[in-house]
């Protein structure tokens, strides 16, 4: 009964959030584009938050700018993305655009002196990523905060997650992202090149960041990469599925399957899992020459967007053998499960509420580091997504098609 009045609290909150007045200095956040994510990663999360004000859009036509403002109770429409930025009275922007006009517009923003916070995947690839996080301008005192909006890294569940892994002990793992076909048309912006479209940059790069996190380290080496491409006559520069395996340096290896094209009566949850190696464990009761064995698996349902329901399941392999000839006399399984809405069921840390959406726990520590404050710790370093992209290149490059091209503006 608790967990499904705990549900309705959730999902209602999280639909009709409180609207706290806004305190003196509150972040003014302009949004480049009348993007559709915008809604659900900025401007609702926004909504609960003191200090945060969506204070102004720009889209490239105007009329269109202004029916989003009005849609959404923005205050301020600008007749460009160039004017927003160069608007006084904007203390950050929110880049929606296009993955490949993520860097034009992130280097654009932080050479106004705004922050920014900027949609996943940073950039178009590596070297962007390079030249856009180990900037000048962000090595000065007081410089603007940039943050890649990867918002699961924000949420008490996945650090739960986290918890529970063994990283060098980590044999296998693997994460599946599956979009469904119905939301995307192929004139969608993940399915044109020149906007570094693609399966692996949109749902992959979540993939490979959990990996990542659950091994703790860089890959060494992209080992397998599978394309499907989307029917002809589409952009046959963009994989519409990507699977692919990388290696970690513990020797552990880390899978993905990112897919735009999920039939949608087969949908499946983000979903990732890490096998760990076997382990041998004290048991006091086992006679001479018998040895006791565990396998543990844990695994991450519904890690993107856990406000609404998540779990994480705990499996043992329990095996009990000879050592001498490994002969098996028993083995049992066990499961356990847990659940984290709030840092407090975690780790015992007071902040955020249990019906905050993985935007809002990322929208808290934006301003928290913007004001200088220490938050939950919880953070995508500039490091980070350089090496985000890496992988990402990594990949594409094993799966022989073209790294998402660069933008020429410096
Ligand atoms: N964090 C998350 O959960 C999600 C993140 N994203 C990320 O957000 C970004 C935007 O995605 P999404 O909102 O789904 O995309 P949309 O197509 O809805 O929005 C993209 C915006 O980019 C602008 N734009 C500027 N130039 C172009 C161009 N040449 N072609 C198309 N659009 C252009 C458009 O703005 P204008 O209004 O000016 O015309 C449009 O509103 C991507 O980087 C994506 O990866 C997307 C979905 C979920
Ligand atoms: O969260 C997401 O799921 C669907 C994707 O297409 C999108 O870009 C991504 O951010």
């Amino acid at each position: 009964m608790a967990a499904i009045i705990g549900f309705v609290n959730r999902v209602w909150n999280l639909n009709y959030p409180p609207e706290p007045t806004k305190k003196d200095g509150a972040i003014r956040i302009g949004l480049l584009g009348a993007s559709g994510i915008a809604p659900s990663a900025v401007i609702q999360p926004a909504k609960s938050h003191p200090e945060v004000i969506i204070a102004a859009v720009a889209a490239r036509d105007v009329k269109k700018a202004e029916a989003y403002a009005k849609k959404h109770g923005i205050p301020i429409v600008h007749k460009s993305y160039q004017d927003l930025i160069d608007d006084p009275a904007i203390d950050a922007i929110y880049i929606g655009l296009p993955n490949g006009l993520h860097y034009e517009w992130a280097l654009k923003s932080l050479k106004a002196g705004k922050h920014v916070l900027l949609e996943k995947p940073s950039v178009s690839n590596a070297a962007e990523a390079n030249s856009l996080f180990r900037h000048e301008l962000l090595k000065q005192p007081n410089a603007p905060v940039l943050l890649e909006a990867f918002h699961p890294l924000f949420t008490p569940a996945w650090h739960l997650y986290l918890s529970l892994l063994d990283p060098p002990n980590i044999a296998w793992a693997h994460a599946v992202l599956p979009v469904p076909s119905i939301l995307l048309g192929y004139d969608d912006i993940r399915y044109a090149y020149n906007l570094a479209g693609g399966a692996l940059m949109d749902c992959g790069t979540y993939c490979a960041l959990f990996l990542r996190k659950m091994f703790g380290t860089e890959p060494v080496e992209c080992i397998e990469a599978t394309p499907t491409l989307p029917p002809e006559p589409w952009d046959q520069k963009c994989d519409q599925v990507m699977l692919a395996k990388w290696r970690f340096p513990n020797g552990g290896i880390g899978s993905i399957d990112a897919n735009l094209s999920n039939p949608v009566l087969k949908s499946k949850l983000p979903w990732c899992q890490a096998i760990h190696k076997e382990k041998v464990v004290q048991d006091e009761s086992l006679s001479e020459g018998k040895e006791h064995v565990v396998i543990r698996t844990i695994v991450g349902n519904m890690v993107i967007q856990p406000v609404v329901w998540h779990r994480v399941d705990i499996k043992e392999q329990h095996t009990i053998r000879t050592i001498a000839d490994k002969k098996v006399l028993k083995t049992w399984t066990t499961t356990d499960y847990k659940k984290a809405y709030t840092w407090e069921e975690f780790d015992g840390k007071k902040l955020g509420e249990d019906w905050w959406i993985s935007y809002r726990w990322m929208l808290e520590e934006f301003v928290n580091k913007i004001k200088g404050r220490q938050g939950s710790g919880a953070w995508m370093s500039h490091e980070d997504s350089i090496h985000q992209m890496e992988m990402i290149d990594s990949g594409y490059v094993k799966a022989s098609m073209a790294i998402r091209p660069s933008h020429t503006f410096q």
